[in-house]
Parts: structure tokens; sequence; C-alpha cells
């Protein structure tokens, strides 16, 4: 029989320290994370980032906390909701880090006699911090715990026509009444060397401004390629001009050169270059969470009033979009049927 595991990354328990510190320690701990030897990561993770980050960043998950939990759990699973009537296999949901963990999500789908796995990774473009990491520990578990099950994963869909098309249609949506400047593409960030580790040619990918642009097998599973590819898919359905929209990363970790423009530097220069209303969009999130709901919707909203800008407006992801929802039943149909 076959079944579906949706992995979104997960949420520490409660916006408190006492959680905030064991969640972000299994996140960095995660070699395809941070990807250097494990002592040097222990010392780095442990010794450094860990002794004032989960204060921190406590404090950053208490200003978008809902009653329910987590946005980005409680809006992964009303996806998950959505999506189950649509399909008639079973559809369980897991996080790659907490304790929704892929262990229990196979083992729901196992106690309902599934044997055939969709994995279904929910991020738009593929990197070896998000996509690489569940597929790695899906494999390991299944190894372990459930060797009779199979599993088929889900590609990046940073390209596929019907994603883009739910992508573009939201993002119009949301701007109706926005009498916007500049419409702000803002992705995820992920250090250089993340970029060049994937490259399966092992020397198409130089981040010189063209190698993005140039086919290559690399580009299956390029972030930096992917990102611009579902930009350029996406405007061109929009129409917009070239001056109308540019692209950036956010949410950087101190240390490593990460993939440039940066989006709080760059945000901060637009209103001295006549960008008043600005919108921002943050297609690498299929659901809204930390990094799109404080570090976009407040803190780069503050950030760009205090350098001159008028109206901010933050597009949510597409969470539980009813489009987005059908193409996710659409896709696990097809799978079914084959
Ligand atoms: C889009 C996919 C993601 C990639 C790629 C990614 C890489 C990556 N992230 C960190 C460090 C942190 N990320 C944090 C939060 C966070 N990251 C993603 C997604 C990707 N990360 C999401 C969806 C979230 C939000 C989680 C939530 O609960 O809402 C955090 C924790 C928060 C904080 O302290 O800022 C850290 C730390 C690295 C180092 C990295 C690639 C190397
Ligand atoms: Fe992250
Ligand atoms: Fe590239």
């Amino acid at each position: 029989m076959k079944g579906v595991l949706l992995v979104n990354l997960g949420s520490p328990e409660s916006p408190e320290p006492k959680d905030v510190k064991p969640y972000l320690d299994e996140f960095l701990m995660d070699k395809y994370v941070i990807d250097v030897p494990y002592l040097l990561r222990a010392l780095l993770v442990r010794g450094i980032i860990l002794r004032k980050r989960p204060e921190e960043s406590a404090h950053a998950y208490a200003k978008i906390w809902w009653d329910e939990g987590s946005p980005l759990v409680v809006l992964s699973e009303r996806m998950q909701k959505k999506v189950q009537p649509l399909v008639n296999v079973p559809v369980a949901l897991a996080m790659r880090y907490g304790s929704m963990t892929i262990e229990k999500g196979l083992q729901e789908l196992y106690e309902k006699g599934v044997t055939e796995v969709l994995l279904f990774p929910l991020y738009p473009q593929y990197a070896m911090a998000s996509t690489l990491t569940i597929l790695v520990k899906a494999e390991e578990i299944r190894k372990k715990k459930f060797p009779q099950m199979t599993f088929t994963d889900v590609p990046a869909f940073y390209n596929k026509p019907d994603y883009i098309k739910n992508l573009a249609d939201s993002i119009q949506k949301h701007l109706v009444g926005f009498d916007y400047d500049h419409l702000l593409f803002s992705y995820h960030g992920i250090p250089e060397r993340h970029i060049r580790k994937t490259d399966v040619t092992k020397s198409h990918c130089k981040i010189d401004g063209s190698c993005c642009n140039t086919p290559s097998p690399a580009h299956d599973f390029c972030y930096r390629h992917q990102c611009y590819e579902t930009t350029r898919q996406v405007v061109k359905l929009l129409g917009l001009s070239e001056d109308k929209y540019s692209l950036t990363f956010q949410s950087r970790l101190a240390g490593d050169k990460w993939l440039e423009p940066y989006t709080d530097v760059e945000i901060d220069k637009m209103p001295a270059k006549g960008i008043k209303n600005l919108a921002v969009v943050t297609p690498a999130f299929v659901s809204d969470c930390l990094e799109t709901l404080e570090e976009i919707a407040m803190r780069a909203k503050e950030d760009f009033e205090a350098n001159g800008g008028e109206e901010f407006l933050a597009i949510p992801c597409l969470n539980d979009d009813d489009e987005w929802c059908q193409t996710v039943g659409n896709w696990i149909n097809d799978w079914v049927s084959k």
C-alpha cells in the first residue's frame, strides 16, 4: 500500500530558552547544516553559538508564537489536513528536527499498512541543509526500523509550472491594493561552500554571476540556480520589468561567506534609491515561520521604515492556500496512479 510523508523543518516545543536550546542543538549539530568535522562543529555550536543564541531566538519566537503553537508546525498541519481528503492514500506529517520526528511519521504510516512511501520535503529549492538532510535521515530510519518500506523522493519543485502558477497567483492576490515600487524575492541563505559541495559536476558552480544562467546538470542540486529560476519564472508570469524586482538571501549566521546579496543590507539601501513602498515574498519557505514572520515582517519592516521607507508588505507563504494544496494533491495522485 502507498502513503505519503510530508516533511518540514520543525520548531522548538515552546518559545522558552529551555526548549529553544535543545532544538537549536539538534538543528545546528546536523552535519548537513554546519558541515565541519564533529569536534569543530561541537566547539562552534556548543562552545560559541549556543551560549547566547537560545535566549535571543526564544525572544524572537515569543513574538510570533500562536496559541496553537509554532506557526510553521500549525501551518504545515493545516496543509496536511487539506491535502488528505484530496487523495486516497494516507498522508502523514513529520519534522526534521524536534518532537514530530520522521520516525514517528513513518511509524504512523506503517501502522496503516503503508509499505511504499512518497517522501515529500516541503522545500521548493534543493539544499543539503534542508532537502538532503531529510532524505538521509529518513533512509537511516528506514534501514533500522522499517526495512520492508520503499521510498520515492519528491524532487525540488522550484520550476514546476503548477507550483510557479500558485506562487504567482498568490503574490498577485496579496498585491491587490498595494501600490508597490518594488517586489523583493528574499530566499533563506546558505554558505557558498554548500553550493560547491552539492555541485555534481565538481566544476560548474563558481558563484560568479553567470554559472547559474548557464545550463548544467549541476542545477538539479544548485540552490542558487533554483532560487533564480523560481524568481525568473514567477516574474515572467507576473509580467514584471527588470527594475521592478530583485532577489536577495536572508538569515545568515556569522562566520562563513553566505550567498549574496544580503536581504537586510539591500532593504536598508532601498529608500534612498527611491523605493518607498516595498513588497517582500519569501519563496524558500512553503509555510510561514520565524524567518518570515519575525525576520521579514517585523525586523526588515522596521529597518525599512527607519531608513525612510513608507509602506512595507510581507506576502504570506503558500501555507494552506487551496490551489497549492490541490497541486500537492495532484502530484500525490499522479504518483499513486503510476
Ligand atoms: C529554506 C530552507 C532552509 C535552509 C536551506 C536553511 C539553512 C540553514 N539554516 C540555518 C540556521 C538557522 N535557521 C533557522 C530557522 C529556520 N530555517 C529554515 C529553513 C532553512 N534553513 C526555517 C523554515 C526556519 C524557521 C524555523 C521555525 O521554527 O520557524 C534557525 C533558528 C532560528 C534562529 O535562531 O534564527 C537557525 C539557527 C543554517 C546554519 C543553515 C544552512 C547552513
Ligand atoms: Fe535556517
Ligand atoms: Fe550556479
